[in-house]
């Protein structure tokens, strides 16, 4: 099949509610790489207008951050059929990356800093706290090292070797506890330079099946464009049943500014992957 035959569509979740921090990057770097190797593109919004069945249409989800109140109207709206929708997509394997306000949706509960407890969907085995006002925010640049061991496999075979480190800028009051006991999710990566999921444990994110889930705005996918092909490749391979091994683009620029971070930030990496 040509690759104009292949389609990758993208669900946004709620993309007028959870764009506050300019996540909506992800959604045009996955569309214009895959539109780049010859793919047509569809994007979806999963929104209050959206059905269950549009939520079982997608192929990659993207949801991005969100301020507490927002979070509170969406998981109102994301309740019964579109529930249980979501769950099966990511059960399933279906590709997605979460930033900061979505998947603190995912796990059990996020408690606001103000007002009542928003039950989440509960697919990833996490709880997420904003312990109040007069303790600040985590906010800044932040560098992880991927340690979720599938994932941290495949993107070192797409970086061709070097350690997949991701440069990011959290901005999150609250702090996340993923129970990886439950052997049901694995945090994402390690923090290198930041506070990541609560300052405390040293761990950053969330990695069950195909899902990501990050403190990482930035946007995430720009700044670290090798994720947004393993997104599109995990995709397809699922969609249409076979291994795909995207044409390399060329992202000079992209890795040059990963490398002026990393220098800039003094964060002293074995083997990063910059200015190839
Ligand atoms: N950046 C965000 O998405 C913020 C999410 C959440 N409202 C918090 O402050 O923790």
């Amino acid at each position: 099949m040509a690759n104009q035959e292949l389609e990758l569509t993208i669900g946004w979740l709620y993309p007028t509610l959870m764009s506050t921090y300019g996540d909506r990057g992800n959604v045009i770097v996955i569309e214009r790489r895959a539109q780049w190797r010859g793919y047509s593109v569809r994007i979806q919004a999963l929104d209050q207008n959206a059905t269950a069945e549009d939520i079982k249409s997608v192929d990659v989800i993207v949801g991005g951050g969100a301020q507490d109140r927002q979070q509170e109207i969406v998981m109102r709206d994301l309740q019964g059929a579109k529930a249980d929708a979501m769950r099966e997509k990511l059960d399933s394997g279906t590709p997605g990356v979460f930033t900061c306000g979505s998947p603190q949706l995912l796990g059990h509960y996020y408690e606001p800093g103000l007002g009542k407890r928003i039950e989440g969907l509960g697919i990833l085995d996490m709880v997420s706290v904003h312990p109040g006002d007069d303790v600040k925010r985590c906010i800044g640049n932040l560098v992880i090292e991927v340690t979720a061991s599938r994932l941290a496999k495949e993107l070192k075979e797409i970086l061709g070797g070097a350690t997949p480190y991701l440069v990011g800028f959290e901005n999150h009051g609250g702090r996340t506890r993923v129970n990886t006991q439950g052997g049901k999710v694995e945090v994402l990566g390690k923090v290198i330079y930041g506070l990541g999921n609560n300052g405390e444990d040293g761990t950053e994110g969330a990695f069950y099946q195909n899902a990501i889930a990050t403190y990482s705005h930035g946007p995430l996918l720009p700044k670290n464009p090798f994720v947004a092909d393993w997104l599109i490749q995990t995709a397809l391979r699922l969609k249409y049943q076979q291994p795909f091994a995207l044409k390399p683009l060329e992202d000079k620029l992209a890795m040059k500014a990963r490398e002026t971070m990393f220098n800039r930030l003094k964060v002293d990496l074995a083997t990063p992957a910059v200015g190839k």
